[in-house]
Order: structure tokens, then sequence, then C-alpha cells
């Protein structure tokens, strides 16, 4: 069989950091090859928006759409960046908690008020000359986000941002990534189980080329799965600090096996198990739905733990992924301790099934490969997917493959 390349796009959570950086040390800090997501071009819309406003007496409105990074981020940046700014979102971004970052930023400080509900977006800000030196605590169990938002502050306090934590929350690695980046400004950190100190007196230029997205690539492997086809990912390296480059461990008790070449990540189909599938998503939760459907694909029952964020991500997902799935036959049922057990219950029905995406990419991109194999199933809105992969559906269609949409 022949061997396909797909080019993915950059990281968005890498992009989004780097632009954030790239803003607050005006340009020591240098994003190259950043991601093509909406999220990310949004971000960066947004963010000359705010180097060009002259009147810090109007008020700005930034709109962040279904931007969840974006949104917080901004939040975090304009309650230190001098100026009047309004930051709204969809109507999805204002079901989603900011109470956590904003209580953390208001003992920083900040002025910030809630322009609807307590607790939730929109948000109008008072933005202020930043300290020379900070201090705060934030909680962790909603939205590794938070702390995320609240470190990429680090290089406007040269005397040095101290945080306190509060509770234990997933995401782990996207907080490492980000303190990541900050060690390439020349960040002096020091964490502790509940304190993160971070000294960026100088900030060190550099330049930070955006690797391809590891959440992404999910999406092929679940074709691999499904077609059996030799597929190459290019420039993704097994080194990351993307969280979710863990998938390569994962999809092997699928029976895909990752080769690193020159080239990229090159997927080999092989032997998987047929045992019961178990993992505790809680520090890749992006890679929950992936995994549902793999779990479908190879008819493999599967226990789903460390959720808990899905319910606050571009929809509930767990719902969505509940209603959807029950529409081909698998349920996805909860437990008595919280974890998800997946099973199938009948088979796919004969007639046609249009999947629902709740305006949520990974819903279009993790049910592409059923709805490739599947004539009978339809993707709504399959648009979506521009949040975070604008080419999905045209490299799809490069291997030939023409899912349809309803
Ligand atoms: O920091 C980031 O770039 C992200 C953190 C995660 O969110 P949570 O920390 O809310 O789980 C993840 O789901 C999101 O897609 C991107
Ligand atoms: C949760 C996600 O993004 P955000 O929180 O940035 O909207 C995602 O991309 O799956």
């Amino acid at each position: 069989m022949q061997t396909k390349k797909v080019i993915l796009p950059g990281s968005k959570s890498e992009t989004n950091r780097g632009l954030i950086l790239q803003h607050i040390t005006q340009g020591k800090f240098k994003v190259e090859n950043p991601s093509n997501a909406a999220d990310s071009r949004l971000l960066m819309d947004l963010l000359k928006r705010i180097e060009n406003n002259g009147n810090l007496e109007d008020t700005l409105v930034l709109d962040c759409g279904p931007a969840g990074t974006t949104f917080r981020f901004l939040t975090a940046l304009c309650a230190f960046t001098p100026g009047k700014y309004l930051i709204t979102g969809s109507a999805r971004m204002k079901e989603r908690p900011i109470s956590d970052l904003v209580e953390a930023l208001t003992l920083m400080g900040a002025q910030i008020t809630y322009q609807e509900k307590e607790g939730y977006p929109p948000l109008a800000i008072n933005g202020l000359t930043p300290p020379k030196k900070a201090s705060t605590r934030v909680a962790l169990n909603t939205s590794s986000q938070f702390l995320s938002a609240l470190l990429l502050l680090s290089p406007f306090f040269e005397k040095g941002l101290e945080i306190k934590t509060i509770g234990k929350g997933g995401s782990k690695p996207y907080i490492n990534m980000t303190l990541g980046f900050l060690e390439m400004l020349g960040a002096q950190i020091k964490v502790s189980d509940t304190r993160y100190l971070m000294e960026l007196k100088e900030h060190r230029a550099c330049s930070y080329r955006v690797n391809p997205d590891w959440s992404a690539a999910s999406y092929w492997y679940l074709i691999a799965l499904a077609l059996d086809s030799s597929i190459i990912l290019s420039g993704l390296k097994k080194e990351s600090l993307q969280g979710d480059a863990i998938l390569t461990s994962l999809f092997k008790s699928f029976g895909i096996n990752t080769h690193f070449t020159n080239e990229g990540a090159r997927l080999v189909n092989g032997e998987g198990d047929n045992t019961a599938f178990n993992y505790n998503f809680s520090d890749c939760p992006d890679l929950a739905q992936s995994f549902m459907i793999a779990c479908v694909l190879t008819k493999r029952e599967g226990n789903f733990a460390g959720l808990d964020s899905l319910k606050v991500k571009e929809t509930d997902r767990i719902l969505a992924m509940q209603q959807e799935l029950a529409k081909i036959g698998w349920r996805l049922e909860e437990k008595p301790n919280g974890d998800y057990h997946l099973y199938q219950e009948s088979v796919i029905p004969k007639s046609e099934v249009v999947i629902s995406t709740y305006e949520d990419h990974r819903m279009a991109m993790a049910f592409a490969p059923l709805a490739i194999l599947n004539k009978n199933i339809a993707i709504s809105n399959p648009e979506v997917v521009d949040k975070s992969y604008p080419n999905f559906w045209k490299d799809i269609n490069s291997f030939n493959l023409k899912p349809k949409f309803a």
C-alpha cells in the first residue's frame, strides 16, 4: 500500500503560549511557524488590537469566541496591561467557569468585574501597570489553564512571582509546557507541591519553532486503525512539550506502532490487545474522545477515568459522547466511582445516522473515521474543525476519502 504524508497543524497550545510571551517581551521571545488553528489566529488578532490600542480610556472589546486558552491567557494579560477591556466569548464560553482565575488575579491587585453571571465571562477589566513583584494563590481543580495564564505573566514581575496552589488538578503536562516556555526565556523556577516561585530578571532572546499538534495526530492514528493505511505524520518528534505525545504508547495496545524517522512519525499497523482498555485521562483530557472511538473501531470495551474536566470544555463532552455513541449502539455509562465504562450494546443501525458535533472540533474529528468506514454515518457541522485543525477535511480528501456531511 502507498504511504501517505500528512502535514499536521502546529500545536495550538504551544502557539498560544508563544504568542503571549512574544507580546509581553516585545518580541524578545519569537514564535516561528505559529498554528493556523482558528483559536491561535484569533489570539494573534486580539494581541494586535491590544498593541495598537491608542486610547486607554475607551473600552476595547475582545471577543474570544469559543477559544478557552485564548480567553484565559488574555484575561491575565489584560489585568496587567493599562487600558479598559471587555473580554467576552461565545454562548458556550459564558458557561465555562473563570472565577478561580479572577480570584487569583484579584489577589494580585487586579480590577475585574463580572458583566453577566458571577463566576463566568464576560469580564470587564481595568488593566493596571504591573507591580515589580506579585504573589497569589490559585485553585487547580477546574482547569490548568488558570495556573498557566498566571505563570505566563512572569516576565512582567522582575522581582518575582509567587503562586501558591490549592488542591489537585489534571492537565499537568500543560503546566510543564508553560514552565518549559518560561525556561527558554531564562526563568529561574522553583516548584514544590503547593508553590511556584518564578524569577525572570532579564529576558533571554529566543525563538521557538512550533511543533506539529499531537492532539491532532490522534485523529490520524484513528484513520490508520480504521483503514489499515500507512501514514507518515510529517515533522512529529518523539520528544515533545505536549503531553498528548503519550498517545504513541496508548495506541500500541490498539496495534499501531510509531516509528520515528527524519521525516516524522510513521504509523505501522500490527496486532492489538483485545482485553478491556483502561486509562486515566486527567493529564491528557483532549485525547479521551479519540480513545473512545479507538475502542469502537476495534470493538473493545473500555474503562475511562479522569474525565471530570470534559464537562467544562467546548461542550459537555461526556454528554455529547454519550448521546452520539448511543446512536451507533455504544454505551458510555458512569460508574459509582465516577469512571466511565464504554461497551457495545447493539450494532450500528442500517438507517442514516447523523452525528451532531456540538460546536466541538474534537467531536467531528473523532467520529470522522466512522463516517469514512460507514456510508450511513454523516457528520453535522463539519466546519467546527477550524478551531484547531482548519485543513482537516482537505487532508482527509487528499487520501481519497469522502465522509458524508449532514
Ligand atoms: O493549556 C492548554 O493549552 C490546554 C489545557 C487543557 O485544558 P484544561 O487545563 O482546562 O484541562 C486542554 O484541554 C486544552 O485543550 C489546552
Ligand atoms: C479544550 C480545548 O480548548 P480550549 O480550552 O482552549 O477551548 C480543546 O482544544 O480541546
